[in-house]
Formats: C-alpha cells, structure tokens, sequence
C-alpha cells in the first residue's frame, strides 16, 4: 500500500476474497495510484458499509473497486450510499463458480449503476485497469502509463512463441 492519501478504495466481503481482490491491488500498484484495501460487508459489518460508502468522496476516494462472492450485494448497497463510481468485482463462489455473484453484481434496478467486470482474478484486475482510465482523464502522466501498458502487452503478445 501507498503512503499518498488513496484515491481508489478496494473493498471486499470477506478476507477469503482477498486472493482474488489482490489482483486489483497488484494493478494500482503497477500504476502508482494511492489506494486502500479492507474488508467491509454489507451483511456482516452493514454499520460500517454505510460509513464507509457515505464517506468515501469527502475522504478524497474518486472510486470503489468492490467484490464479493455469492449473494454479492456489497457492490450495490455501497452504490446505493455513495455516487462515486462502483466497479463490481463477481468473486468466483463454491457452489455456483460465481455465476451467483456475477448476475447478483450486475443485474443493478436502474437507477443506481454498478459497472461490473468479469468474475474472478481477470475482473479485479480489470476494475483496477478502468479505475486507472477514470483517473487517467483528469492525469495526463497516468495516461501516458496506460498507453505504455498498452504497447507493453500487445508486444509481448506479438513475441509469443509456441513450442
Ligand atoms: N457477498 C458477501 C457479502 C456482502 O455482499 O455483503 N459479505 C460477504 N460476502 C461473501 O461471502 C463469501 C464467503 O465469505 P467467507 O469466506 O467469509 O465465509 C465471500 O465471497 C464474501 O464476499
């Protein structure tokens, strides 16, 4: 973690998400961005989920990465207590693979938007990516990391051999 006041706040439901949500966390790091990382539940700890949601923009947040696995209403009931941007994060569950927690994240009443990435590793390192061209707008050195990380990838997958 960053000593620089956290622009992005990475939450989860439970500390057994945190192997997963790690991959956001890898992706901030990456690109310098000042982030916090803790465990908030909106059915276990629903106290805490309300503060944290209502005072995340004044505590200088500008997004939440939010995942969770199966009955995964922590993404939407911190979009319900907060207009920053909500990036979902579907943790892959046990018994459904995560499909659970994918449509639980994404099918949103319309009216409070969550935008929801893909289940598992892949998507909390993409909520990260999208987390990084939000700030990117207003950051033109940010931008010019991620067109770096971009020409990055696509040439390492242009030198891919195959045995
Ligand atoms: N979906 C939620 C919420 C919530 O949405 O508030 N709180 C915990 N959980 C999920 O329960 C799963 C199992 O948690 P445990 O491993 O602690 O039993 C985790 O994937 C967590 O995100």
């Amino acid at each position: 973690m960053t000593e620089a006041k956290p622009v992005v706040g990475i939450i989860m439901g439970s500390n057994s998400d945190w192997p997963t949500m790690k991959a956001a966390a890898r992706v901030l790091e990456e690109f310098g961005v000042p982030f916090e990382a803790s465990v908030v539940s909106a059915h276990r700890t629903p106290d805490l989920m309300f503060d944290y949601a209502e005072s995340a923009r004044e505590r200088g947040l500008k997004a939440i990465i939010a995942g969770a696995g199966g009955a995964a209403h922590l993404p939407g009931m911190v979009a319900a207590k907060t207009t920053l941007p909500v990036l979902g994060v579907p943790v892959q569950s046990k018994a459904l693979s995560g499909q659970d927690s994918l449509l639980s994240i994404v099918q949103m009443p319309k009216g409070i938007p969550v935008a929801t990435f893909a289940i598992g590793e892949a998507g909390a390192a993409n909520a990260a990516l999208f987390a990084v061209a939000l700030l990117a707008n207003e950051d033109a050195a940010l931008a010019a990391r991620l067109t770096d990380f971009r020409a990055r990838q696509t040439q390492a997958v242009l030198d891919m051999t195959l045995d």
